[in-house]
């Protein structure tokens, strides 16, 4: 019989196994490009989905990867999980990508982990420190480059950009300092952002809609287009330059 574990155990547990499955298959003399990517997708879903059956059958889940498990209408504790965040970069064999795994109860990121397999990183919202130090004066945005939201707080704040490939490893990047800010806008569901919120909450950072808006998880539609994670210092400076048109 599988040993019990706390919600909080399992989330770590789940985002850390599931990012040793990813670095066993990266191996690129082997397969590269778009296939690994889907193949890291398929697998790390299968299992993390099978340990979530055995472990809490009960509860509902939402993935990226697959149907919905459960009716997540009716049940308070949805598993959101993005087994594999930044799947691009890691089919181009960068380092930027996450494992993401929350547990959302009535909506809010109760419990989250997230990894960062290729730099043997694990974030759990149970145990991260709160972020404190200098602020760094710089802006996560998407490997693609400033949203039009991300380019209103650069430019007003007057911050740098640094471009990071994957949701979790931008709000991780937020969460360990080395950034004050990540601002997105134009698109995102729920599994893209709600373990990452889940661990910059549990951090003390801001997280909201870029309207200012609370982050609620477990939609119908799981749609979670925009949102900004910053250090809490800053937020009402972020949240201004969001809302004065251009
Ligand atoms: N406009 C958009 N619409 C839908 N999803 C988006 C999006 N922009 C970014 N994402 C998703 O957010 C994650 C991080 O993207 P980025 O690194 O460009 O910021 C990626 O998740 P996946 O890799 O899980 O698909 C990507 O698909
Ligand atoms: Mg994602």
């Amino acid at each position: 019989m599988p040993v019990r574990l706390s919600d909080a155990d399992l989330a770590a547990r789940l985002a850390e196994g599931a990012g040793e499955i990813l670095n066993g298959i990266r191996h690129r003399d082997l397969l590269d490009g778009r296939v690994v990517g889907d193949v890291g997708d398929m697998l790390a879903q299968a299992w993390i989905s099978t340990v979530l059956r055995v472990h809490r059958p009960h509860d509902a889940v939402l993935s990226e990867e697959a149907e919905d498990v459960g009716d997540r209408s009716t049940t308070s504790r949805v598993w959101i999980i993005d087994p594999l965040d930044g799947t691009n970069e890691f089919s181009l064999g960068t380092d930027n990508w996450a494992v993401h795994v929350a547990l959302a109860v009535d909506g809010d990121p109760e419990v989250a982990a997230v990894s960062l397999p290729a730099q043997g990183e694990l974030f759990r919202s149970d145990t991260v420190d709160e972020v404190t130090g200098p602020l760094t004066g710089r802006l996560a945005v998407s490997r693609y480059g400033h949203s039009y939201h991300s380019a209103a707080v650069a430019d007003r704040l007057r911050m740098g950009a640094v471009q990071i490939g994957s949701a979790g490893a931008k709000a991780m990047a937020v969460v360990r300092g080395d950034v004050d800010a990540y601002v997105h806008s134009g698109g995102q569901y729920e599994w893209d952002n709600c373990a990452p919120v889940g661990v910059a909450l549990a951090a003390g950072l801001h997280c909201s809609r870029i309207d200012g808006r609370p982050i609620t998880y477990n939609n119908p539609q799981p749609y979670m287009p925009d949102f900004v994670i910053c250090r809490s210092e800053i937020a009402d400076a972020v949240l201004d330059a969001l809302s004065t048109p251009w």
